[in-house]
C-alpha cells in the first residue's frame, strides 16, 4: 500500500474534527469574525514565511532533481502567498504581531525536523500543509452556502486548481520517499505527519481563541 493512502486513514478522525471546528464553519458561512480572521492571517504569515524556509531546507536534503526542483518552487510559491496576504489583508495594520504559542509550537516542530530528523520525516512533517489545506479548500468550496462570502479569496487560494497541482506533487514524493524507507523509517515518517495534522486543527482552533501569551 502506498504511504500516503495510510497517513491519510492514521488522520481520518483529526480531519473531521477540523471539518466540525467553528473556525471553518464559520468561514464556510462567511460569518467568522473578522477580527478572528485578521487573527488567523497576521499568525498565518508568520508561519507561511517558516515554512518557506522549511521547504527551501527540505529542497537541499533532496537527491533527485526533480524533487528539488518542486520544493524549491513550492518555496517560492509560499513566499508569494506570504507577501500577497500582507498586501490585500493586513495593509491597513502592518504592526509587528509576535508568533502565538500554538504558531510557535507549528514552526517549531517543522524546523525541528527539518534539523534533526531525515528529510523524509521533514517531508512527511510538511505533507498536512498541503493536503489538509486541498482538502478543507475543496470541503468549504462544495458545501458553501452563500455567494458573497467576504473569505472567497482565501477559499479560492486552497479550493483552486493550481494549488491542486502542487499538493499531488508533494504527496508523490512523499511516496517516492517512503518506497525506499525501512519499516521504521516510514512509520517515522507518519508520526510526523499525525503530529503536524493535529498542529493544523490546533493552530485554526488558536485563531478562534486569539490565543495570547498566559504570561
Ligand atoms: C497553518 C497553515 N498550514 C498550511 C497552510 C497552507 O500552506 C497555511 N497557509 N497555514
Amino acid at each position: 500500500m502506498k504511504w500516503s493512502v495510510e497517513a491519510w486513514r492514521r488522520i481520518e478522525g483529526i480531519y473531521t474534527q477540523i471539518l466540525e471546528h467553528p473556525f471553518i464553519n464559520d468561514l464556510m458561512s462567511g460569518e467568522l469574525e473578522r477580527e478572528k480572521f485578521n487573527f488567523y492571517l497576521q499568525q498565518d504569515s508568520l508561519y507561511l514565511a517558516e515554512f518557506g524556509k522549511v521547504l527551501a531546507g527540505i529542497a537541499g536534503k533532496l537527491e533527485d532533481s526533480e524533487h528539488r526542483k518542486a520544493f524549491l518552487d513550492f518555496a517560492s510559491d509560499t513566499v508569494s502567498v506570504e507577501q500577497a496576504v500582507h498586501q490585500f489583508y493586513l495593509s491597513d495594520q502592518k504592526k509587528k504581531t509576535t508568533a502565538s504559542p500554538s504558531c510557535l509550537l507549528y514552526t517549531s516542530f517543522i524546523h525541528k525536523q527539518l534539523a534533526a530528523a531525515s528529510v523524509l520525516e521533514a517531508a512527511a512533517a510538511v505533507l498536512p500543509c498541503f493536503w489538509i489545506y486541498k482538502k478543507v479548500g475543496d470541503y468549504i468550496l462544495a458545501n458553501q452556502s452563500k455567494e458573497d462570502n467576504p473569505y472567497q479569496n482565501w477559499i479560492d487560494t486552497y479550493g483552486g486548481e493550481e494549488f491542486a497541482q502542487a499538493v499531488e506533487k508533494a504527496i508523490s514524493i512523499c511516496d517516492k520517499l517512503a518506497v525506499q524507507a525501512s519499516i521504521e523509517k516510514r512509520k517515522k515518517m507518519w508520526d510526523a505527519f499525525v503530529k503536524a495534522s493535529k498542529m493544523e486543527w490546533i493552530f485554526w482552533d488558536s485563531a478562534y481563541k486569539k490565543e495570547g501569551w498566559p504570561v
